[in-house]
This record gives structure tokens, C-alpha cells and sequence, in this order.
């Protein structure tokens, strides 16, 4: 199964202490989501990534803001499962090939998507989707890019994830909306019911 499949929304979480990750992880697992990607932003993220893929092995955890050809390598030793870059250099996709974990790499214009293709990928993270252009921007690029699908991030919420999903070249998009407080697991549980009803093509 592809990493755009597996939810309609991938949580983007920003953990500043590790302690909230398994409670986070099992809260967006009752509101029917079972995917989540902790950002390699904070000294608590690889911790995070260790303590929801040993307890909660239910969910698959990737490691996000993978920007550096060694976090590919830590990310891997923590158990994370797939990776996503919000840009993408050569050092970088080169080092997150060598951890052979799905990669979601980012590209935020036509010619950083062209270049992906030609090194195979065929799902990008589209970043940073609403600056960079948002739907109208996705629209356009379905035509000349036909073997593209894209996971848009960044400023994305509950109200525009629709409009994304519903774009033939979208399987899901990503965004920090459900754990804006990751030590909440009741809002978290709340946002990922809504967000887990959500389809992409609805
Ligand atoms: O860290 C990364 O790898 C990124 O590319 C950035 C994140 O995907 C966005 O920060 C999430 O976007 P928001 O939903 O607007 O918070």
C-alpha cells in the first residue's frame, strides 16, 4: 500500500516532550487514524518515534523535517517507518534511499516534482501547500504531471483539507491541525474522528 493511502490526513506532530507520544499516538488511533509523523524538530522527536513504534504498533510512525542526511539514519534506529523531507536535496534523498524506508520527499514547483519523477518517486509532499499555491495550484499541475500524486502540507486545517482531497492528483494531505495540543489526547481523539471520515476524491 502507498504512504498516500493509509489515511486521508497524516497528523504532523511537533513534540516537545516524549511522554505525550503514546498517548498521542493511541488517541489518533481510536479516532480511526493509524499514521503519524513526528517532526525531527525537537530533542524529544527520536525518543517519540522509539516510544510509539515499540508500544503502539498499530500506528505507523515516520519521521518528518528529515533535512539532513543523518536523520535518515536516526530515524531508521528510532523504528521509524517511512520518512518525509520537506525539500529535497541529493544528500539528502540519498541518504534516505540507503535506510530502504518508503520516502515521501518534498518539492514545492513543477520542476522539483519533474526532477523526483525522474528519480522515481511518484508521491511528493507538496510543501508548503498553501503558500506555495494551494489547490488552484494542484489543479494546474494535474494536466502536465498525470503520474504525480501529492500529500500537501503546510497550512492546511480541518476547513481546507477537503478541497485538497477532493483533487484527482491528491491521495492525502498532512498537517499539525489534530495535535495542535499533543498533550490533549481528547481534542486529538476528537479531530482525528472528523479527520479520519474525510476521502480523498469525495
Ligand atoms: O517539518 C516538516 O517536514 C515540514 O515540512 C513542515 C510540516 O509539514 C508543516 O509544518 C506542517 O504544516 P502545518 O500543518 O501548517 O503546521
Amino acid at each position: 500500500m502507498s504512504l498516500l493511502d493509509v489515511s486521508p490526513v497524516v497528523p504532523v506532530v511537533v513534540i516537545e516532550d516524549a511522554a505525550h507520544a503514546v498517548p498521542l499516538a493511541r488517541a489518533l488511533l481510536r479516532g480511526g487514524i493509524g499514521v503519524v509523523e513526528v517532526t525531527l524538530r525537537t530533542p524529544a522527536a527520536l525518543e517519540a518515534i522509539r516510544a510509539i513504534a515499540a508500544e503502539v504498533p498499530e500506528t505507523l510512525v515516520g519521521a518528518g523535517t528529515v533535512t539532513a542526511p543523518e536523520h535518515a539514519k536516526a530515524a531508521l534506529e528510532a523504528g521509524a517507518g517511512f520518512l518525509v523531507t520537506p525539500g529535497s536535496t541529493d544528500l539528502v534523498l540519498g541518504a534516505a534511499a540507503d535506510t530502504g524506508l518508503p520516502v515521501l520527499p518534498g518539492a514545492a514547483t513543477v520542476t522539483e516534482a519533474m526532477r523526483l519523477a525522474e528519480r522515481g518517486y511518484t508521491e511528493l509532499k507538496f510543501f508548503p501547500a498553501e503558500a506555495a499555491g494551494g489547490v488552484p495550484y494542484l489543479r494546474s499541475i494535474a494536466g502536465p504531471l498525470p503520474g504525480l500524486r501529492f500529500c500537501p502540507t503546510g497550512g492546511i486545517s480541518a476547513a481546507s483539507a477537503p478541497g485538497y482531497l477532493a483533487l484527482p492528483n491528491v491521495g492525502c494531505v498532512g498537517g499539525s491541525w489534530l495535535t495542535a495540543d499533543p498533550a490533549d489526547p481528547a481534542k486529538i481523539e476528537a479531530a482525528a474522528h472528523l479527520a479520519a471520515a474525510l476521502r480523498a476524491d469525495a
